[in-house]
Formats: structure tokens, C-alpha cells, sequence
């Protein structure tokens, strides 16, 4: 599946991308929520979380990369969040955050830097629908993609399988037509993409040719 990053999208022609992102094969549409704390750059918020909700056919999947997320929760699923993915590093009660998002009725995602080994959330795997690996450090887009991702998320699945749980692993940062199925076959099922998708001269093509690859 593909996920879509506004981020690097024309802000002046939101609702032009999201259409483009609705016609195409994507599968979600990926919101980059940073608060200038848990990483050092500042994103956009609840409004234009809104703004988007009104405008995609396509479930959103918000990645809050901000510091105690639970203050937002209820928030950001009132503008539209169908995932509401929160860092592992920026929660101090994990599990009260993940069955906050449930109680909430969204679906629960954690994100993982790339420092942090997927083994902290062998407790708590049965309760997410979703793993997100971060292949870049958070903040930006346009970054280069760490190649230990492949590893990780080799062990991420494998995890998976032996504990029969049932959560998305979803790979955040840097992919690319190069790195998408390698990805895929080391048990990625959701493919993030900003910049390689949005600077590409047909954006959805891009998009049906990525999802190819994911095959
Ligand atoms: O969460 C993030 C960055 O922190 C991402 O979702 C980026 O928006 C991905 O952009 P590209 O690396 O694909 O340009
Ligand atoms: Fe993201």
C-alpha cells in the first residue's frame, strides 16, 4: 500500500494535490503533525488536518511527532484521523496512549525512530494496528533513507509472525522507486512517500509505479 505525505505538497494548492492523491492508487493519505519540540521543524495542525479530511476519499494516516500526544488525541481523530500513529519515544504511558486512540475509535499506530530497536514494543504488538519504522531521523522530508531499515523491519516481521499479532509495518522516510520493493519483500505493507512522489513530473503515475513495485 502507499501513503501519500502532504507534506511535500503545494500548501497553496492543497485541495489540487488531494484530488490528485483521490484519482490515484494510493491507499492513504499520510499528515506529518510536527511541533517544533519532539523534532525541529514545524508542520502544520488541527486546521489543516480538517481541511484535508473535507477534501480526501482516502483514510488518513496522521503521524504525530510531537511530544506528549495525548493532550491531541482527541483532537486530531475529531478533524478525520482514521490511524493516529504516536512515537514510542514521546510517551511516557504507551499503552494508555494506544487504548486512548481505541477508546477513541481510531486505529493505533507507533512510530519508531531510527535509533530504537523494535523490540521495545514486543508487550504491546497485539494491541496496534500499526508499526511505523522511521527510515529517516523525523522532521523533514526529502531525506536520505537509512539502509539498516531493511533489517529492521526484517526483525519487525518476524516478531509479527511469531506472535500472531496483526499490525501494519508502515516505513517512513526516503522511499523511493530504488529502495520500495526491497522493502515490500522484507514485510513492508504501507510505503510512505513526500518528496519522491510530489517532485516527480506526474505524481500520480509515480504513485501506480511505486505500488507496483509493493506487489
Ligand atoms: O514523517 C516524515 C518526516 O518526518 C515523513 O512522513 C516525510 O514527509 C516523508 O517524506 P519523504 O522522505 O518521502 O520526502
Ligand atoms: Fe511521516
Amino acid at each position: 500500500m502507499i501513503a501519500p505525505s502532504i507534506l511535500a505538497a503545494d500548501f497553496a494548492n492543497l485541495q489540487r494535490d488531494l484530488e490528485m492523491i483521490n484519482r490515484s492508487e494510493a491507499d492513504y493519505v499520510h499528515v506529518d503533525i510536527m511541533d517544533g519540540l519532539f523534532v525541529p521543524n514545524i508542520s502544520f495542525g488541527i486546521p489543516v488536518c480538517e481541511a484535508a479530511h473535507r477534501h480526501a476519499t482516502k483514510p488518513l494516516d496522521v503521524h504525530l511527532m510531537i511530544v506528549d500526544p495525548d493532550r491531541y488525541l482527541e483532537a486530531f481523530r475529531t478533524a478525520g484521523a482514521h490511524i493516529l500513529t504516536v512515537h514510542y519515544e514521546a510517551c511516557t504511558h504507551l499503552h494508555r496512549t494506544v487504548q486512548r486512540i481505541r477508546e477513541l475509535g481510531a486505529r493505533p499506530g507507533v512510530a519508531l525512530n531510527p535509533h530504537t530497536p523494535v523490540e521495545v514494543l514486543s508487550e504491546i504488538l497485539p494491541d496496534l494496528a500499526l508499526v511505523l519504522v522511521m527510515s529517516v531521523n523525523p522532521g523533514f522530508g526529502g531525506q536520505k533513507f537509512i539502509e539498516n531499515t531493511y533489517r529492521k523491519v526484517e526483525r519487525l516481521a518476524a516478531l509479527r509472525q511469531a506472535s500472531e499479532a496483526d499490525f501494519l509495518i508502515e516505513i517512513d522516510g526516503g522511499v523511493n522507486a530504488q529502495n520500495a520493493a526491497l522493502l515490500s519483500q522484507a514485510g513492508a505493507d504501507v510505503l510512505v512517500a513526500g518528496n519522491f512522489v510530489f517532485s516527480a513530473p506526474d505524481p500520480e503515475a509515480t504513485i501506480a509505479d511505486l505500488k507496483k513495485k509493493t506487489r
